[in-house]
């Protein structure tokens, strides 16, 4: 299967800043990717160059397997920053004005009203709407050609949470037609929620990517205890599925590697001669997660 998108060893310069060092990254049909990263990492610049507005300084990138052209450009809908509507004119009239400059058909106007929830609202100016409104218009004139792939910078920013819920719901109702969704945020919350699929940016580098569910919900903590701590950490250094594991006062933190479960170490702990007095499953909030993925990985 082609990807939509592949990255191979991207790479900007901004004068004497990196901003975007050696990435390299595939999306595959049908997700919904998300780049995430703090403030400055690169996912804007990322976007741009994939986007043909910001030149790479080296590496390649194709779309649908193509080197990017006309052809290519039209099977992508893309919302870089919030776009400029004229204020005094209609949702609906200000989506022609769109659809005349892409070459869309008209008939699609109605349709993309209609699909980001606007259509009750056509006869509105644009600056009678709400913010989360103005997103959406903005979602609907990226998809006015109805492209096959949706890039979004940031798609929430500055919304209240009744705008934030909405563009999120807009997405996911998009995504489930079948559409592919490549978005950059800095906000954990907002790749778990929407996002099958991450790339965790740190100062221009991959640091991590893959499910979400891999990347940013599979390494749980256990936190388990016993009469005898010194061997249960004698223990813990024989299993080989044990990642890593935290002796606090009187009890042990223990990551598990990927695949395993509370069973498995209490069985484990059992074999071995020691009895559990607690075992139990700590979630790390994703952020404590995130933190982690950033700091290992730091050169
Ligand atoms: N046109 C530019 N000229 C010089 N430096 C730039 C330019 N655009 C971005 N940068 C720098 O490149 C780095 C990456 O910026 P970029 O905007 O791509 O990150 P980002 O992750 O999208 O952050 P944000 O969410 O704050 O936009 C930053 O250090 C930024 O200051």
């Amino acid at each position: 299967m082609t990807e939509v998108l592949n990255i191979d060893n991207l790479s900007k310069h901004y004068g004497s800043i990196l901003a975007v060092d050696r990435l390299s990254l595939q999306v595959a049909p049908g997700s919904i990717y998300g780049i995430l990263g703090p403030n400055g990492s690169g996912k804007t610049t990322t976007l741009g160059m994939v986007l043909d507005v910001v030149r790479p300084s080296s590496g390649t990138y194709t779309w649908f397997g193509q080197h990017t052209g006309k052809e290519i450009k039209r099977r992508i809908g893309a919302l870089l920053e919030t776009p400029n509507f004229y204020p005094y004119l209609t949702a609906r009239k200000n989506l022609q004005i769109v659809a005349d400059i892409k070459g869309a058909n008209s008939k699609s106007i109605l349709q993309m009203l209609n699909m980001v929830g606007l259509e009750q609202r056509k006869h509105t100016t644009f600056k009678g709407f709400s913010l989360g409104m103005k997103q959406r218009l903005a979602v609907a004139a990226a998809m006015l050609n109805n492209p096959e792939v949706l890039v979004l910078d940031e798609p929430t920013n500055g919304l209240d949470p009744e705008g934030i819920a909405e563009v999120r719901e807009l997405i996911l109702k998009i995504a489930a037609e079948g559409k592919t969704i490549i978005l950059a945020s800095h906000l954990l919350d907002e790749v778990e929620k929407v996002c099958t699929h991450v790339a965790v940016l740190q100062r221009g580098q991959l640091r991590a990517d893959g499910r979400v569910d891999n990347i940013l919900s599979a390494r749980d903590q256990f936190v388990i205890s016993a009469d005898d701590i010194p061997g249960l950490v004698t223990v813990l250094q024989a299993i080989p599925f044990v990642e890593s594991f935290q002796p606090e006062r009187d009890t042990v933190h223990v990551t598990l590697q990927e695949g395993y479960d509370g069973r498995e170490l209490n069985r484990a702990m059992f074999e071995a001669g020691i009895t559990l007095s607690q075992l139990t499953l700590h979630r790390k909030s994703l952020e404590a997660q995130f933190l982690e993925i950033v700091k290992n990985r730091t050169p």
